[in-house]
């Protein structure tokens, strides 16, 4: 194997998601940018959720909103649902893994806040029953999936937000999810800097 080869393979391939991708995800993530900034001025917050690499990806954007991305700026209200091992093995004991989320977007959705709905496939179960809480408790839904939006993209309302990264394989859908975060903590500082001026 031509190690240095494959490499370069995986930049290439990386970087020519994201130009795919940006013309079609542009728009949406603006609309996605909108209306989180709507939820967290009206004192509402945003709960994340995915699996594996998108457990991680719910976490950075909870971070990155609660803490700071580039600017200096107030705290906003963020929780990924995928960090409390307790809440995490009890529901999953309980009631089975496909209710880790649902639950906690029962727990502490409110009507008005979002639910960042992240699934690289689109057909996560635990993913899938999130969604349906968030819309039982009129919570917005940003879903940030991939491989033509599987099941996720079939059960979004008009209201919701569908980022669907033009992409089959994970990684790299997973590497476009990141950027798309990237560019949500961007745009919500840029509208609340703009409000705040
Ligand atoms: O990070 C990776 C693969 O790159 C894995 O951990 C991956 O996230 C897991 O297999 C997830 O369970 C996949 O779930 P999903 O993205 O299809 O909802
Ligand atoms: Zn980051």
């Amino acid at each position: 194997m031509n190690l240095i080869a494959r490499i370069k393979q995986h930049f290439q391939d990386s970087a020519q998601t994201k130009l795919d991708a940006s013309e079609l995800l542009a728009a949406p993530i603006a609309q996605a940018i909108e209306a989180m900034v709507g939820c967290l001025l009206n004192n509402g917050k945003i709960l994340a959720c995915g699996n594996g690499g998108s457990a991680a990806d719910a976490q950075h954007l909870a971070a990155e909103l609660v803490g700071r991305f580039e600017a200096e700026r107030h705290e906003l209200a963020a929780i990924a649902l995928t960090t409390d091992t307790s809440i995490m093995t009890a529901i999953g004991n309980d009631y089975g893994f496909k209710m880790v989320f649902a639950k906690q977007v029962r727990a502490l959705g409110q009507p008005g806040d979002v639910l960042v709905a992240i699934s690289t496939s689109g057909n996560s179960p635990n993913v899938i029953e999130a969604i349906n809480a968030a819309h039982e408790n009129e919570l917005r839904v940003v879903a940030l999936t991939g491989k033509g939006g599987g099941a996720i993209g079939e059960m979004l309302c008009d209201s919701d937000v569908h980022i669907c990264v033009p992409a089959e394989r994970t990684a790299r859908i997973q590497e476009t999810h990141l950027l798309a975060i990237h560019c949500l903590c961007d745009g919500i500082d840029g509208l609340l800097m703009g409000v705040e001026e």
